[in-house]
């Protein structure tokens, strides 16, 4: 379903403009790029325990400056002086909690835009209620992988799905995986990017939702940045993986695959359709 007539928007259309669209998309993502890389954004990161230094070394790699920052005196300041916030729930405690809670009432009178990374909302009932609420508050996107996906949206993880959950949420939903899947309310696209080792190396997908969140700071349409941010992670975890022996040297190399990611990189290996 990708640009299909029935989720494409125009100038992202079906047929003979496909290789016109996906090149616009490769175009956008390396733009992004060299925005992360000029502006440096701010990315508050409310984030698990597993993924902060990960986390944190990703974002500074793209060019953003990322903060960690959950007391509960300190999180709106933070909040506010940010250019967009990540809000992730793996390792959920009562500190953490109350500053989700303040975090997202921050962004949303200051308009900083923000992206829900829904760890483990499979795992546990509580969870996702939890997860159901935080959707409901309205962030920009929301990156998942496909158990969260299905607890969530209640749905099989394919397009339609996919572009149902975007539309009745009103946020972008990337449900990454082998092939990342990012729908709009209107548009669907796949980044066939990526290695398989990205899924053996922990807290990748939260920093894949941070990277999200970083690339919307520097772009306003928060589908384009969330498919800019998953092309340049896949781009970059396919570089690395060249170089790598394993899982534990792609997580550093790949931070160094996006650190020297170029817009040539894109155009070369990025598989948008
Ligand atoms: N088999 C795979 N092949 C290529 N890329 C993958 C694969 N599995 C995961 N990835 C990539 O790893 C990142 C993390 O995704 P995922 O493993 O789905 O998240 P999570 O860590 O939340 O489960 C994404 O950028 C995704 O594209
Ligand atoms: C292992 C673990 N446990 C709680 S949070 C976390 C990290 C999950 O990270 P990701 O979903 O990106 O693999
Ligand atoms: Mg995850």
């Amino acid at each position: 379903m990708p640009f299909s007539s029935e989720t494409a928007s125009t100038g992202e259309r079906a047929g003979a403009g496909d290789a016109a669209a996906a090149h616009t998309l490769v175009e956008t993502a390396a733009d992004v790029l060299e925005r992360l890389r000029a502006r440096r954004p701010r990315v508050h990161c409310i984030t698990n325990t597993v993924a902060q230094t990960y986390t944190a070394n990703l974002l500074l790699a793209a060019g953003a400056v990322p903060s960690m920052t959950i007391a509960a005196d300190e999180v709106a300041a933070f909040v506010t002086g940010a250019d967009a916030l990540v809000i992730n729930i793996g390792t959920l405690d009562e500190t953490r909690r109350a500053a989700i809670g303040i975090a997202i009432d921050a962004a949303c009178e200051h308009e900083v835009p923000w992206v829900l990374d829904p760890v483990f909302v499979d795992r546990s009932p509580a969870r996702a209620s939890f997860g159901q609420a935080l959707l409901a508050m309205r962030p920009a996107a929301m990156r998942l992988n496909q158990a969260e996906f299905a607890t969530l949206s209640g749905a099989a993880p394919e397009p339609a799905a996919i572009a149902r959950f975007a539309r009745d949420s009103q946020a972008v939903i990337a449900l990454t995986g082998e092939t990342d899947l990012v729908a709009g309310p209107e548009r669907l696209v796949a980044v066939a990017n990526g290695h398989r080792w990205m899924a053996r190396i922990t807290a990748m997908g939260c920093a894949g939702a941070a990277l999200v969140a970083a690339c919307r700071a520097v772009e306003p349409d928060a589908w384009r940045a969330t498919v800019a941010a998953l092309v340049c992670l896949g781009v970059a975890g396919e570089r690395a993986a060249v170089v790598s022996a394993g899982p534990g040297t792609l997580a550093t190399a790949i931070l160094d695959a996006l650190f020297d990611l170029d817009r040539e990189d894109l155009h070369e290996r990025a598989r948008v359709s």
